[in-house]
């Protein structure tokens, strides 16, 4: 890949769910170090667009390229290795040990009859320690919290070790402490060179934590662009279709509903 390939780039995507449009004719390029957080509100389709950007459901047209390949040119298991994504559910049927989920996060690496080696476990329990949770390796993830389960989610994508990371609701069940740590692992991990890709409730957070932003009005129109230019209070309020006020306390912004 040329260095100044993209890792995301989407040309006139189209995206719409059950006849609902989400965005209508959507240019993004996302780089390296780089980092977008989604807004819109519940339902605008932040989590369809984000599946469509992995490959995990069709857009209605346009073009979708993962460091410069379609995914069916990438294959499931290079496109694996390119992206990692951090879906808003989870479904744990059965136990296993959280060592064992983040173990995971392995497999796009490991060839087809290979077995997860000494490395693979040094890696998934940095992974673990990363996100807090050293010491939980032999745990069954069905007797974590939510927050607990959210942070092995996270760390199996940090064992994973992809380019490009697309994070639906990446602080959801987290208390502020981990909102925070979470975030700054990503904008950590951002310097060293992945792009981020993100959906957030919280413009302020955004502000912090994104370098861009994508407003999705839930009508097909999508606004993109640098943050400061696109979380400004007479934005938010036309996106949200509630009045907002921005405030600053001690440099940091963040949006009161009126
Ligand atoms: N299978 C489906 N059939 C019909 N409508 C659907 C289906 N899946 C999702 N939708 C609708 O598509 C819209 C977009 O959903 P999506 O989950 O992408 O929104 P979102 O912006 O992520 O919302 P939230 O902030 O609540 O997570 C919603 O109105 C949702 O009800």
């Amino acid at each position: 890949m040329n260095t100044s390939t993209p890792l995301l780039e989407t040309r006139a995507l189209k995206v719409s769910i059950a006849g609902k449009p989400v965005c209508d004719a959507l240019d993004l390029k996302l780089a390296a170090g780089e980092r977008l957080a989604i807004l819109g509100r519940n339902g605008a389709g932040k989590t369809t667009l984000l599946t469509t950007l992995a490959g995990l459901r069709a857009p209605a047209s346009g073009e979708l390229l993962l460091a410069g390949q379609t995914y069916a040119a990438l294959g499931p298991r290079q496109s694996a290795r390119c992206r990692g994504w951090l879906a808003q559910q989870r479904e744990d049927a059965f136990g296993s040990t959280a060592l064992e989920t983040a173990l995971t996060g392995r497999h796009p690496h490991l060839g087809r009859w290979h077995w997860e080696s000494a490395d693979d476990a040094d890696i998934a329990r940095q992974a673990l320690a990363a996100v807090g949770l050293q010491g939980f390796e032999a745990r069954d993830v069905l007797t974590l919290s939510g927050g607990e389960r959210q942070r092995l989610a996270v760390a199996t994508l940090l064992a994973q070790a992809p380019q490009l990371y697309l994070l639906d609701e990446p602080i959801a069940h987290l208390d502020l402490n981990h909102q925070i740590a979470l975030l700054e692992l990503f904008a950590s991990a951002a310097q060293d060179g992945v792009a981020v890709a993100m959906s957030l409730h919280d413009p302020g957070l955004a502000l912090r934590f994104a370098d861009r932003a994508l407003l999705l009005h839930g009508d097909g129109r999508a606004e993109e662009g640098p943050v400061a230019a696109m979380l400004t209070a007479e934005r938010l309020s036309a996106l949200y279709q509630h009045p907002l006020l921005a405030a600053n306390i001690d440099g940091r912004s963040c949006f009161i509903p009126r």
